[in-house]
């Protein structure tokens, strides 16, 4: 049985104040970034393609199926594929968050050649399913950015499904991060957490002077 974000009376409401929340934190610039959640009949409620996440309104949102088929009118975030995968590859995720972050993005970018965002050491790693100490290291999946949505998700489908305990993140390369949670107060607190511990990273690489010694946990 599919998650679903039952505590919220109106998903877009609850979706709309996230965004405001994000844009407030520089991780919504411009138009980027996309939200959804699961709907309690199994479908996703999504941002439509191009609007401003700081200024959401009911509007600004449509049901899509678990396919990425419109259910309302209108054109779906150009993402939403990646939204359908993740709920389908976890069947507890109930809502998902995609922000845009300028520590996430250079940092990313700098990692050019890698598979991976490894992060180790940090008090907020216990954010991460199943880690109850700084003493470990989480590593996101991190993959090149592509404008081909279908190839994207099918790049992502089988690192996400290879995970031994799935890492409710990823990260698109030069793009941004996905994250998402059972409920949307626990995505937000994983997109959140997961921007925190980019900048972190990325201020440690730049005080190292580049990421260029691949052994190297950030
Ligand atoms: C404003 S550029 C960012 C977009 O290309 C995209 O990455 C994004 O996050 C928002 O796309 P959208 O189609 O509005 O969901
Ligand atoms: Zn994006």
């Amino acid at each position: 049985m599919p998650a679903t974000v039952p505590d919220l009376p109106d998903p877009a409401d609850a979706l709309a104040k996230a965004g405001r929340r994000l844009d407030a934190r520089g991780l919504a610039p411009a138009t980027a970034g996309n939200y959804s959640a699961r709907l309690a009949d199994g479908t996703i409620l999504i941002t439509r393609s191009g609007a401003h996440k700081g200024r959401l309104d009911a509007a600004q949102f449509m049901r899509v199926a678990t396919d990425g088929t419109a259910i309302d009118a209108g054109r779906s975030s150009a993402e939403t594929l990646l939204h359908c995968l993740i709920y389908a590859v976890d069947p507890a995720a109930g809502a998902v968050l995609h922000t845009h972050s300028v520590a996430g993005t250079v940092l990313s970018r700098a990692l050019a050649g890698r598979d991976g965002i490894e992060l180790a050491g940090y008090e907020l790693l216990k954010i991460f399913p199943g880690v109850a100490t700084h003493e470990a290291s989480v590593t996101l999946p991190l993959v090149d950015n592509s404008q081909d949505m279908p190839a994207l998700a099918a790049l992502l489908r089988p690192i996400l499904l290879a995970q031994e305990r799935l890492v409710p993140a990823f990260y698109i390369r030069g793009h941004g991060l996905y994250a998402w949670g059972p409920t949307l107060d626990a995505a937000e607190a994983m997109v959140e957490g997961c921007e925190f511990l980019l900048a972190c990273a990325w201020e440690e690489v730049k005080l190292r002077g580049g990421a260029d010694d691949q052994s190297d946990p950030i």
